[in-house]
Parts: structure tokens; C-alpha cells; sequence
């Protein structure tokens, strides 16, 4: 495959749930401080969320992918947490582990450092449970439609996360630029959006498969950010130290970012 952008029909024939958690979500000591973004990102998750700050009905995870781990601190802020994705694939992985089925991805190294960071890692189970619990639809989603979710129409949500997703799924900035505008139409006026973008990154590797990335710089994100009616409250960087001696992916930083809806 060429650098060119993937689109939706390579994402369906090439993106392989499993592939995608065993390269990036698969630790063999079971220790998880060895990937180093997931747990800057799992850090600030559990910093955003249990400052109480943020919290409400509905929280709505776009481009969820098979994965939960951007879910467990936040789970416990919200009534209910609606998780999305373009593939039935991921969608089908991710109701595999709600369901307990068997050969679910074993997310409990992950599980168990957040409730570590809560306090309590003997707490893991219960934390499951309540992610699962709370976990009341996976649905269909794609982010370059006005309305993602589109033909459904949800209530607006009190928060939105998306993570890794929208770079992937835009081919230029106007795609790039539209697409938060599209998500941000679901958050209430007043409603959180946070997100963690991979900057400068142009491929990252599912399996044999290289996934094209939009090139993105901070600017272009907060520029995005702002005309979709948002401003920022919390922005943070995680310099990829890695860039040089891992091929899976190029980016050169990811950007952890926490905005608030301020127009309606
Ligand atoms: C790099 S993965 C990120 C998955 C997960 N959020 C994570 O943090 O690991 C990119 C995800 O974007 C999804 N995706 C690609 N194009 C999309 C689109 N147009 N609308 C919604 N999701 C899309 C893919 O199916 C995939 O699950």
C-alpha cells in the first residue's frame, strides 16, 4: 500500500481488530507501563475525570475501535456511555468483551492500573462490571457525516471523547476541520469534548497493513477546535521518544486535549 489516504473500503478489508489490540494493546509482562502513551493518556484521563469537573447523563466515545481503555475513568461520571465506530468488526470485538464472551481481549492489565491510579487495583472486577454495566449501545458511526450517527438521532451528550480517530478517517484539513464539527453537534452547549490526537504522524501499522494518518500539527487541531465553537481548558503533549526506533507508527507527539462547547 501506498502512503495515499486509506479509505473507508481499505479500513473494512485491512483493519483487524485483533491485530490492532495485539500490537498496541497486548503487554507481556503484564505490566502496561511499557507502552508509554497509553499510560500518559490513561494518567490524564483519570486526572480530567475525577476532578468531578465533568460529569452528567450521557458520555459518547466516537471511533471507539475494540477498545475500552479510554472508557474506565470516565465511565463512573456518567449515567450512561454510548461507544461508536464505523466497523461492524471492532463494534463485534467490543460487544464480545461486554458480553464476558469467550475470547474476549483481556483488558484486566489496563483495568487494573487505572484502579491503581484510583486508588484501589484490587478493585478491577467491579470496575468491569461497571463499564459494562453502563455501556448501553455500541452503534454505527461515521464521523465525515453532518450527524455521525446518522439515521439515528441521540440526545446531546454531556461529553464527548474521541481518540486516534478523526486523523485517521480525514483525508485533508477541510475533511479534518468538518469532521470535528460534526461530532461537536452531538455535545451539549456547555458539554466537554476531549480527545487525544497523534501529531505529525503520517502511517501507523495494523498488522502488515500501513493505515495512512492525517498530518496534523497542535494549530491545526486547536484551529479546528475553535471554529467548531469550542475553546480549549487543558492542553497537553507527550513527545513520542520512540519515533526513531519503532516503525508502527510516525507520530511525533500526541496531544491530550479537554474543550468546552461555548456555542450552541
Ligand atoms: C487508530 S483506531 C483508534 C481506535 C481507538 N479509539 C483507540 O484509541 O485505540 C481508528 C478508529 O477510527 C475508526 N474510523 C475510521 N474511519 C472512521 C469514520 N469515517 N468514522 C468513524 N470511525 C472511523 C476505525 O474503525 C478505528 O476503529
Amino acid at each position: 500500500m501506498t502512503s495515499s489516504f486509506t479509505d473507508k473500503n481499505e479500513y473494512l478489508k485491512y483493519f483487524q481488530a485483533r491485530d490492532y489490540l495485539g500490537t498496541y494493546y497486548t503487554f507481556d509482562s503484564c505490566d502496561v507501563s511499557e507502552n508509554r502513551l497509553l499510560t500518559f493518556t490513561l494518567e490524564k484521563l483519570h486526572q480530567t475525570f475525577s476532578s468531578g469537573n465533568i460529569t452528567g447523563d450521557i458520555l459518547i466515545d466516537i471511533g471507539t475501535g475494540p477498545t475500552i481503555y479510554q472508557l474506565l475513568s470516565a465511565c463512573e461520571c456518567f449515567r450512561e456511555v454510548i461507544a461508536t465506530d464505523y466497523m461492524d468488526r471492532n463494534r463485534q470485538e467490543l460487544e464480545i468483551w461486554l458480553k464476558k464472551e469467550s475470547g474476549a481481549f483481556d483488558w484486566r492489565p489496563v483495568v487494573k492500573f487505572v484502579c491503581e491510579l484510583e486508588g484501589d487495583s484490587e478493585k478491577w472486577r467491579e470496575k468491569e462490571e461497571t463499564l459494562r454495566r453502563k455501556v448501553t449501545q455500541v452503534l454505527p458511526c461515521d464521523v465525515t457525516k453532518k450527524n455521525p450517527l446518522d439515521p439515528l438521532v441521540l440526545p446531546q451528550a454531556d461529553c464527548l471523547l474521541t481518540f486516534l480517530c478523526l486523523e485517521a478517517a480525514s483525508k485533508d484539513l477541510d475533511t479534518y476541520g468538518q469532521a470535528v464539527k460534526n461530532i461537536t453537534s452531538m455535545v451539549k452547549p456547555g458539554g466537554h469534548l476531549v480527545l487525544l490526537v497523534v501529531l505529525k504522524e503520517t502511517y501507523y501499522m495494523v498488522g502488515q497493513h500501513k493505515f495512512s494518518c492525517l498530518y496534523l500539527e497542535k494549530q491545526h487541531v486547536e484551529k479546528a477546535i475553535e471554529e467548531a465553537g469550542c475553546s480549549v481548558e487543558h492542553l497537553e503533549l507527550f513527545p513520542n521518544l520512540e519515533k526513531d526506533t519503532c516503525a508502527l507508527a510516525d507520530y511525533d507527539a500526541a496531544l491530550y486535549l479537554v474543550a468546552r462547547k461555548t456555542d450552541p
